[in-house]
C-alpha cells in the first residue's frame, strides 16, 4: 500500500475530486445495505403471512427510488477518480517526456529505446491504474465491507457475525502473500516488455538492412524468443493473479457454510427470525465484492508500485548538463579555443581525443578530416556539450562552455549531423524547424541556398510535400539538402556540417559550398568530410587520427606537406577523374 504514500501529493492536488469520489462511494456502499434489508422485511411478512399489495408496492418503490440513485452516484464517483487517475496519468506522460527531452545524450546512450517507451506507456497505465482502481477497491472494501459487517453485527446477530467472519485472516494473510510474489513477478514482466519494445523498435528501424541480408527468418525467430519470454513472465504472474479468486470464493464458501449451519440453530432456538436469516446470508453475499476488490487491489497496487518506482527513478535520474546559477543567456559567437588534454566516453575507457589545442578566430571555416572513427564527430559533440569534457576545456568567446546556459549555447549552432532525421511533416515544416516564425520567401531562400529548391517544386506537392516515414520516400542527398537548408535558415553563429555533403554529387557540393562562403560570410563554419574538396577553402584544416591532430594548415600548406592530406586528397581526385571521366572537383 506504499504507493498510495507516495501518491499522497496527487490525491492532495487533486483533493476535490478525490475527496468528491470516495464521498460518493460511501454513500453508495451504505445505500447498498438497503435491499438484503428490505428481503429481510418481506419475508418476515411471508413467513408471518402480513404481506399485503400495499407493503409489496412501498417497499417496491423504495428499491426502485433506490436503483435510481446508485445510478447516478456510480456514474459520478466514476467521473471524479477515473477522471482524476487519467489527469495523473497525463501529468507523469508530460513529466516523463519533459524530463527526456532535458538529459543529455550520454543519458539516452546509457538507456535503450524501447526500455523509455515502456516507461511512458505500461509503467504509466499501470499508475493509473492505481489512482483509479486501486482507490476504487481500497474504498469500496473498507467502506462497503465495512458497513456490511457493522450492520450484520449491529442488526441481526454479532455472535453469528464473529462466526462466519472467522475464516477471514485466513485470506488476509493469502492475499498478503500472493502480493508479493506478484511484485516480485510483475517486475520481472515489465522488464520483459521493456525489452521486446527495444527488440520491435530496432527491427522496425533496421528492416531495410534485415531484408538485403536475407536475415528476416533470424530476426522472426529471434523476435518470437523475446515475444515467448514475456509470455512465460506473464503467465507467471497469471499464475499468482489466478489465485486470487478461487482463494476468497473458498473463504467466502466457508463463511456461507458457516452462517448456515449455525444461523440455523439461533433460528431454531428462536434467537434469529428466517427473515433475519436470510438477510444476514445476502449481506454475506455483499461481501464477496469486498472482498474480491481487496484481492484486487493487492494486484493493482503491486503493479502500480513496481511502476511507480521505476517512473521515479527515471525521473530522479539527475540532468549531467545542467545550468551554473550565473549562467550567460547571451548566446555566444564563434571564436573557438579547443584546449582539450583528453576525452573518452565514459571514465576508464579508451581515450577518443587527446591533445587537441587550436584556435579559430571569429567568422572562420575550419575543416576536420581523419580517416573513419579518428574523433571528429566526437570532437563537435564536445564543442556543441552533448557530453563533458572532463579532462580540459573548451572556450568560447574566451569562456569555458559551461559558463554559457545550456539553451543559449545550442541556440548558437546550427548542427547537420550525419544520421539526418526528417519529421513526418511538410518539407516546409521541416526546414523551418529551427524557426518556425520563418515564412515561405526565407524558407525557399534557405533552400536554394542548400541546392534543394529545384528538387522540391518538382514534387507535384511542392514544399507542402510530406515527408519522413509517413511521406514520401526521399533520396539520402535530398534528405541530407533539407536539412543543411533547416540549419542555414536558422542562420547559426556557429555551422556545423558533420560529414553532411556525403550523399551529394561534387558540382553540387561545390554550388552549397559557394553559397556558404557568401552568406557565412563573418560566422564560423565548422565542415568535417572524407571527401577533402568539402574542406578545401577553409582557413584552418585539422586531420585527426586515433583521436591526435597529426597535421594542421590550410589546404596549401597541407598539400605542400605531404603528409595524410596530400595523400588523401591526390587520391581522391584521381577517383573523381576516373569515376566521373570529367573535371576534378
Ligand atoms: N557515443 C559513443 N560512445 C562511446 N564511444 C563512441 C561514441 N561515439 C563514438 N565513439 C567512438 O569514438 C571513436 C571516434 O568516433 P567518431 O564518431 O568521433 O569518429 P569519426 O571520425 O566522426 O568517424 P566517421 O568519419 O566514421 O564518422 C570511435 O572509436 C567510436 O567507436
Amino acid at each position: 500500500m506504499r504507493v498510495f504514500i507516495d501518491l499522497m501529493w496527487y490525491f492532495r492536488e487533486e483533493k476535490w475530486r478525490y475527496g468528491g469520489g470516495v464521498l460518493v462511494l460511501a454513500l453508495v456502499s451504505m445505500l447498498s445495505l438497503l435491499p438484503p434489508y428490505v428481503i429481510g422485511v418481506i419475508v418476515d411478512h411471508i413467513v408471518n403471512d402480513t404481506l399485503t399489495l400495499a407493503i409489496l408496492f412501498r417497499w417496491m418503490s423504495v428499491l426502485f427510488a433506490l436503483a435510481v440513485t446508485v445510478y447516478i452516484l456510480r456514474y459520478l464517483w466514476r467521473i471524479f477518480i477515473f477522471g482524476a487517475a487519467i489527469r495523473l496519468a497525463r501529468q507523469l506522460r508530460n513529466k516523463l517526456y519533459e524530463h527526456f527531452s532535458k538529459m543529455s545524450s550520454a543519458f539516452f546512450q546509457r538507456r535503450r529505446t524501447g526500455d523509455l517507451m515502456a516507461h511512458a506507456t505500461n509503467d504509466i497505465r499501470a499508475i493509473e491504474m492505481t489512482a483509479g482502481a486501486g482507490i476504487l477497491t481500497l474504498v469500496d472494501s473498507i467502506t462497503l465491507g465495512g458497513f456490511v459487517v457493522l450492520t450484520m453485527a449491529l442488526t441481526i446477530s454479532w455472535k453469528l457475525t464473529i462466526i462466519a467472519l472467522l475464516p477471514m485472516p485466513l485470506m488476509a494473510y493469502a492475499t498478503s502473500k500472493y502480493g508479493s510474489m506478484l511484485h516480485q513477478r510483475f517486475g520481472k514482466a515489465q522488464e520483459a516488455f521493456s525489452s521486446l519494445n527495444d527488440k520491435v523498435q530496432e527491427s522496425m528501424s533496421g528492416i531495410r538492412v534485415t531484408k538485403t541480408f536475407g536475415y528476416e527468418a533470424e530476426e522472426v525467430a529471434s523476435f518470437k524468443q523475446e515475444s515467448d519470454d514475456v509470455v512465460e513472465k506473464n503467465i507467471q504472474v497469471a499464475k499468482v493473479d489466478a489465485l486470487f479468486d478461487p482463494t476468497i470464493s473458498l473463504i467466502v464458501g466457508c463463511c456461507f457454510f458457516l452462517s448456515i449451519v449455525f444461523g440455523a440453530r439461533y433460528v431454531v432456538a428462536e434467537e434469529l427470525t428466517i427473515g433475519q436469516l436470510t438477510s444476514f446470508t445476502v449481506y454475506l453475499g455483499l461481501l464477496i465484492w469486498p472482498m474480491l476488490a481487496f484481492g484486487w487491489l493487492f494486484n493493482i497496487v503491486e503493479r502500480g508500485r513496481a511502476s511507480y518506482d521505476r517512473v521515479t527513478r527515471l525521473l530522479k535520474a539527475k540532468q549531467d548538463i545542467v545550468d551554473k546559477p550565473d549562467a550567460v543567456a547571451e548566446p555566444p559567437k564563434g571564436e573557438l579555443d579547443f584546449q582539450i588534454d583528453s576525452f573518452s566516453y565514459q571514465d576508464g575507457e579508451e581515450l577518443v581525443l587527446r591533445d587537441i589545442y587550436f584556435t579559430l578566430p571569429l567568422g572562420a571555416t575550419l575543416g576536420i578530416a581523419g580517416r573513419t572513427g579518428s574523433g571528429k564527430t566526437t570532437l563537435i559533440k564536445t564543442l556543441m556539450r552533448d557530453f563533458e569534457i572532463t579532462n580540459g576545456r573548451v572556450l568560447l568567446e574566451g569562456r569555458p562552455l559551461d559558463d554559457y546556459s545550456v539553451e543559449a549555447l545550442r541556440s548558437s549552432f546550427g548542427y547537420v549531423p550525419q544520421d539526418h532525421f526528417l519529421f513526418s511533416a511538410t518539407i516546409a515544416d521541416n526546414i523551418a524547424f529551427a524557426k518556425p516564425e520563418a515564412d515561405y520567401k526565407e524558407i525557399i531562400a534557405a533552400a536554394k541556398l542548400a541546392a534543394i529548391h529545384e528538387d522540391i517544386v518538382r514534387f507535384e506537392d511542392g514544399y507542402e510535400t510530406v515527408v519522413g516515414e509517413r511521406g514520401v520516400t526521399l533520396s539520402g542527398g535530398q534528405k541530407q539538402r533539407i536539412s543543411i537548408a533547416r540549419a542555414l535558415l536558422a542562420d547559426p553563429e556557429m555551422l556545423i556540417l558533420d560529414d553532411s555533403l556525403s550523399a551529394v554529387d561534387a558540382k553540387t557540393e561545390e554550388q552549397i559550398l559557394e553559397s556558404l562562403r557568401t552568406i557565412r560570410k563573418g560566422k564560423t563554419t565548422l565542415i568535417t568530410a572524407h571527401r577533402l574538396s568539402a574542406m578545401k577553402h577553409a582557413d584552418l584544416i585539422i586531420v585527426l587520427d586515433h583521436g591526435e591532430i597529426i597535421e594542421r594548415g590550410t589546404h596549401d600548406s597541407l598539400m605542400a606537406l605531404n603528409g595524410w592530406y596530400q595523400r588523401v586528397y591526390d587520391h581522391q581526385q584521381l577517383e573523381s577523374l576516373v569515376e566521373k571521366g570529367g573535371e576534378p572537383s
